[in-house]
């Protein structure tokens, strides 16, 4: 994919984010990675997502420099180029304050496989960070966001998991390029309403078996995939 064809999938993305009721306002910020040159493409900082053309777009290099744009980048920003650097293969992040998600982020508690729906996109639990110390607040904040995301991550799979809770925050999800992280951020905000009643109806509830987890998360990724069509199998659904 070439550098102008990720601006168009980080301006397609971004400007969905409202109508899929995943941000209100600004709260939220997409961006893609152009493998071939390193380079990030991501929204500007505080601009309405409706007024986005593809030349209000800030590329930025792997470090968070601005390379191109006249706009200041993503507020983000720091937090978005560290994931890209520590998680190899992930081309797009989606940063929302998705309502259901982050009521889990805010409350501290990761989203537990109920069903299939959760299994479909996600390889197990979507974890929750721990908060970030005083020391990290009051320090470089986006970057501290990015590590505590990372530490998350030491004895998981970013690419089976494709999604955080970030304490006290909000979620962040990736994907391979803008318009698979979209996806599963619009995944985690059904999972996690689906998760927050089920959990109210039925307090007791278990997580799924490990053969349903299997079987419905292997259905759409990985060799054997075989949902949807030939052409599109292995994409994310
Ligand atoms: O998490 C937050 C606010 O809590 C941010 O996502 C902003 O709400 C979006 O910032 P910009 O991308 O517009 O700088």
């Amino acid at each position: 994919m070439s550098l102008q064809e990720v601006k168009q999938q980080v301006l397609e993305a971004n400007r969905q984010l409202p109508g899929l009721g995943l941000v209100k306002l600004t709260w939220g910020n997409v961006s893609g990675l152009d493998a071939e040159t390193g380079l990030v493409v991501i929204k500007p900082s505080g601009v309405p997502y409706e007024r986005l053309t593809i030349d209000d777009l800030v590329v930025v290099d792997l470090d968070g420099r601005v390379v191109e744009g006249r706009l200041n980048p993503s507020s983000d920003t720091p937090t978005h180029v560290y994931l890209y650097r520590s998680f190899r293969g992930i081309g797009g992040i989606v940063h929302v304050h998705s309502p259901w998600a982050t009521i889990f982020a805010q409350a501290g508690r990761p989203i537990p496989p109920l069903g299939t729906t959760h299994a479909d996109h996600f390889y197990g639990e979507v974890p929750c960070t721990r908060a970030l110390t005083e020391e990290e607040i009051s320090g470089h904040y986006e970057l501290e966001t990015g590590k505590v995301i990372a530490e998350a991550f030491r004895q998981r799979d970013p690419l089976a998991v494709p999604a955080v809770l970030v304490r006290q925050h909000a979620p962040f999800c990736w994907g391979k390029d803008a318009l698979d992280a979209l996806r599963n951020a619009i995944v985690l905000e059904e999972a996690a309403k689906f998760a927050y009643h089920t959990m109210m109806l039925n307090p007791r509830v278990e997580p799924i078996g490990q053969s349903l987890l299997d079987k419905h998360y292997q259905r759409k990724h990985g060799p054997g995939a075989y949902y949807g069509q030939r052409e599109a199998a292995g994409a994310a659904h």
